[in-house]
């Protein structure tokens, strides 16, 4: 059945949705504003998906893709709609979770539901009902307030009678965008394999399968990659090199990894390889070092039957094993093994929201909860007297603790384990007995320090999407930092824990999205929260 369907909405994975006889249809594609025609290919009991078979009328907000394999390849979900309209749906997305799930209330719907001559006092008991408090996003609610009429004078005769509901209100800032929001990605893995007439290709899996769109030419990573692709494909042709066949599980050349450090210009390539050597590697080698910035050319040893693209063993080719790079200015060695944030430019917005949020004076204690490679712990240590990170895996912790070295930050301990278990320990047992007994699956500090563990001034932490662990959250309200940080990459788990803290003593005060991934669906999002009095 086809249908003609207004797109009024866009569903979190970037899906256009029209209404038909008061039923939603999600359209991939589709753009919010066009009116299109869709085939219907599935129904459920109250909603169904279908398939965009033609623009009838384009949306004001439509745009040309750049790129031509942007509806078959999986990397972008929301190429053709206007860069400023992506950025107002993702500060939606947020703001859309915080309300529904964590039941918080934004400045322009206090201003909806208390007009002016209203009263703008909720009660305590209201406020409890909702089980959160919110701090005031006083310039934006002042904005508003202004907006609809509120005189300079009527909002002075108020400011005495200003409730603490009216003050409890999270600021929600504009999203942070990107002047140039393409070319943007400092990591690319390419799949290799051929296509059915036995030509070599590369490009990107299809969404949802693993079939190869032939493309060298991806409009979200840098530039040189395309340049890179080409030598690799045409030393594979040139010398009988052949790729991984899935299926069969034969062939060699698997993927080939791409990671360019944006600030220093160096170049990191790493062939993925189903086998222990590469045959004429010098001749790849010749063709790649001379390229500007080439830095680390190695392989990657991958033989099992996995959908995992690396495997655990590094060997060199040419040069280092590693690249730097800085965000703001600390200094990062990146391994082809390391998790590494991979929009610099927005990493360091987000970290430098963060570091601001944090409050810091050099007095602090800091925890950095699912700390990774330390990126945000070694942020944060500039300003703070001490900073703990903790991640739960191991070798993410030996680049942290690497990376700590190499900047000379010497105030910064990192613990293996996950911030569930490894935070309950320091708080119940103290740090001194915790240190002398350690506990399974810690490593026991090196440096002989003392420091104040149970009382932490301020804790950050960057989950992932699943969002924090109960008993995290359980063991933070405990420790009752002054301020939480939470850097968040799932809008929704964030609005459910921050109801989770905000029901237990802490307030929301600040929300900042940022837009780390342009042209995709996903959005990054800072907090603060800070702990109410007593
Ligand atoms: C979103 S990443 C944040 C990394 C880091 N903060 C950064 O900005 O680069 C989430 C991290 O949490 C780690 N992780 C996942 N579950 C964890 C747990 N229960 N405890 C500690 N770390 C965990 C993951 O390995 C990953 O490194």
């Amino acid at each position: 059945m086809e249908l003609e369907l207004l797109i009024e909405d866009m569903g979190t994975a970037g899906e256009g949705i029209g209404k038909k006889d008061g039923v939603a249809f999600f359209v991939k594609d589709a753009v919010l504003g066009d009116l299109v025609l869709a085939k219907v290919m599935k129904m459920k009991k109250n909603y169904g998906y279908a398939r965009l078979i033609q623009v009838l009328k384009h949306s004001p907000f439509r745009t040309e893709p750049r790129c031509p394999y942007y509806r078959q390849c999986g990397g972008c979900q929301i190429q053709a709609l206007d860069y400023r309209k992506q950025l107002e749906f993702k500060e939606n997305k947020v703001k859309n979770n915080l309300k529904r799930i964590g039941g918080f209330r934004m400045a322009e719907d206090l201003f909806q539901e208390n007009k002016p001559e209203n009263n703008l006092r909720r009660t305590e008991d209201s406020r409890r009902k909702e089980g959160f408090s919110q701090k005031n996003n006083r310039e934006q609610f002042d904005g508003l307030r202004m907006e609809a009429g509120f005189s300079q004078e009527a909002k002075r005769k108020k400011e005495d009678a200003v409730s603490v509901e009216e003050q409890d209100i999270p600021v929600l800032h504009p999203i942070i965008g990107m002047e140039e929001p393409y070319h943007y990605r400092n990591k690319a893995q390419f799949p290799i394999g051929t296509d059915k007439n036995g030509n070599i290709v590369t490009g990107f899996y299809a969404a949802r399968s693993h079939t190869i769109i032939p493309n060298r030419k991806c409009y979200l990573g840098a530039e040189i990659n395309e340049k890179i692709l080409n030598i690799v494909i045409s030393f594979m042709e040139e010398n009988g090199i052949l790729p991984y066949q899935e299926a069969a599980g034969i062939g060699l050349v698997r993927h080939v990894l791409i990671r360019c450090g944006f600030v220093t210009g160096e170049i990191m390539v790493c062939l993925v390889l189903n086998g222990r050597e590469l045959p004429f590697a010098g001749k790849l080698v010749d063709k790649l070092r001379n390229l500007s910035g080439m830095t680390s050319i190695t392989f990657n040893v991958n033989e099992k039957d996995t959908n995992v693209i690396l495997g655990d063993e590094i060997i060199t080719l040419w040069g280092q094993n590693y690249i730097t790079d800085y965000i703001g200015n600390v200094k990062y060695q990146i391994s082809p093994l390391s998790f590494y944030q991979v929009n610099p430019i927005q990493t360091r917005r987000l970290y430098e929201t963060a570091l601001e949020y944090a409050g810091l004076t050099g007095t602090e204690t800091v925890w950095d909860l699912y700390c990774g490679i330390g990126t945000i712990s070694l942020f944060l240590a500039q300003k703070a007297k001490q900073v703990y990170g903790v991640e739960v895996v191991e070798p993410a912790i030996w680049d942290a603790r690497n990376n700590a070295r190499i900047n000379g930050i010497e105030n910064v301990e990192f613990f293996v384990g996950k911030a569930e278990e490894v935070l309950p320990e320091f708080y119940e047992k103290g740090f001194s007995e915790t240190r002398g007994g350690k506990p399974e699956g810690m490593i026991a500090l090196e440096s002989g320090k003392e420091y104040g563990m149970r009382h932490p001034d301020v804790i950050v932490v960057d989950p992932p999407r699943k969002g924090c662990d109960e008993k995290c959250l359980e063991i933070i309200v405990k420790m009752q930092p002054e301020r939480v940080v939470y850097v968040s990459c799932d809008p929704a788990t964030l609005a459910r824990d921050l109801k989770y803290l905000c029901g237990r003593g802490y307030e929301v005060r600040e929300v900042q999205p940022v837009d780390m991934f342009p042209q995709g669906v996903h959005v990054e999002t800072v907090c603060l929260l800070s702990r109410k009095a007593q």
